[in-house]
């Protein structure tokens, strides 16, 4: 981030009466302020370029920030927050698995965790980014932590908040209170829309998985109007090596942390290394060579839809289930080369469940659509309007995924 003041000024009277003619050369591009200014901000985006302004009166100086790495402050904060968050999952994960008080349909480590994870990505969030004005629309809120019998839950939750932050050294971050945590908490209640930055978080991503012992996912995407520009997928049990059909990756670690960033790329790491590689989707265009994702659970996405939407694609290999938006981080980094999610009627799409992950695809080259085709649209509040589903696929794929599609679902309206 650097500050530039190479004004050129038109007049110091017409100057004082704050009319639109101070002018600035920023790389060629000619910027000024009130509406001009939004015009050439559209332009210098274009160009890879973040632009802030501020002006407190007509007779200070105007200042124009010009940052030729737009949203990486943002990127850093994210990764962090997604980092620690997964620290905290990962031990309470351990302990429920481990342990003989809680059963696996116990939900209440998983409420632990989820408002931990939650209460920890908002508090890094706004440490991390003070003078950054954004939003969180996030999964939790704290109305039950409030109240007499979540007095327990809620001192667990901040023990374990602590002992994170605590992990990063002593001096790193101060001890919060359980009043701190509630209000990090509550952070989380933006409703989004078209105007402006929200982060959007789901604090622990399939929750199933989580108890299960299997995949869930830390996903935080930033929405700036109305766009997912980045995302960060933090997937703990997911092996860095290939778990579909391309096996391209191979390792004996698990837990990866996907990250894009609009224009930018998709990059992967082992979730608390330093080496980040750049990962494709996986360009074939035969899809009978494809590993095809889709939920573990049933319940969550059409099984039998999915099933013969592969037979008319001629795909070959048994389709690999996995929970969370693990399942879009796989896919950015070429594992498999589709995953289809087809929720029973009724349910509606939420924007935590699909930012991050959406971002990790395109960024790798691959496109996120709806069943008829359209792009998702973040920036309606906190639901997504789609139609029937969500498919994933890489450029090459699509046409023929598209029809397939269109065939399964006619075939199961008329059946009905
Ligand atoms: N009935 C449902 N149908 C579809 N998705 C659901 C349903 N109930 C919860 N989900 C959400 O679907 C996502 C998991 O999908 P998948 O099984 O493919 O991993 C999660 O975000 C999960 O919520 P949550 O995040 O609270 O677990
Ligand atoms: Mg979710």
């Amino acid at each position: 981030m650097r500050n530039i003041f190479s004004k050129k000024k038109k007049g110091e009277r017409e100057r004082k009466m704050g009319t639109a003619t101070v002018w600035w050369r920023v790389r060629g591009i000619s910027v000024g302020v009130g509406s001009e200014l939004r015009l050439s901000e559209a332009r210098i985006r274009r160009r890879g370029i973040s632009v802030s302004t501020r002006s407190s009166c007509c007779s200070s100086p105007l200042t124009l920030i010009v940052s030729s790495m737009p949203y990486e402050k943002e990127l850093a904060a994210a990764k962090k927050a997604a980092t620690l968050a997964a620290r905290l999952c990962q031990k309470v994960q351990k302990a429920l698995l481990q342990s003989d008080v809680h059963s696996k349909s116990d939900k209440s480590p998983v409420t632990v965790a989820d408002y931990g994870s939650q209460a920890l990505i908002s508090f890094i969030l706004e440490r991390e980014l003070p003078s950054e004005p954004f939003s969180i629309v996030a999964e939790e809120d704290s109305g039950d932590l409030r109240k007499e019998s979540g007095q327990e839950t809620l001192k667990r939750i901040t023990e374990l908040v602590n002992d994170t932050l605590a992990s990063e050294g002593s001096n790193t971050f101060p001890s919060l209170t359980t009043d701190e945590v509630l209000a990090a908490i509550d952070n989380g209640k933006s409703e989004g829309g078209s105007v402006g930055k929200h982060w959007v978080l789901d604090p622990i991503d399939g929750t199933k998985g989580f108890v299960r012992g299997d995949q869930y996912a830390i996903a935080l995407g930033l929405l700036h109007e109305g766009k997912v520009v980045l995302g960060v997928l933090a997937c703990p049990n997911l092996p860095l090596a290939s778990i579909g059909s391309n096996q391209q990756h191979s390792s004996n670690e698990v837990g990866c942390l996907f990250f894009a960033k609009v224009g930018d790329g998709t990059y992967m790491q082992a979730l608390g290394g330093s080496t980040q590689t750049r990962v494709h989707v996986w360009d074939i265009d035969n899809p009978e060579q494809a590993s095809l994702f889709e939920s573990f659970e049933a319940a969550h996405s059409s099984h039998d839809l999915s099933g013969s939407i592969a037979e008319k694609l001629g795909v070959k290999a048994p389709p690999v289930r996995i929970d969370s938006q693990a399942k879009y981080g796989a896919l950015s980094r070429g594992d498999g080369a589709i995953y289809l999610r087809f929720p029973h009627k009724g349910y509606r799409e939420k924007i935590w469940d699909h930012a991050a992950g959406s971002i990790v695809v395109t960024e790798a080259g691959g496109i996120v659509t709806d069943a008829a085709g359209n792009p998702l649209d973040f920036s309606k509040g906190k639901f997504l309007d789609v139609d029937t589903g969500i498919i994933v696929t890489n450029q090459k794929l699509m046409p023929s995924l598209l029809r397939a599609v269109k065939e399964a679902l006619n075939e199961k309206a008329s059946s009905l």
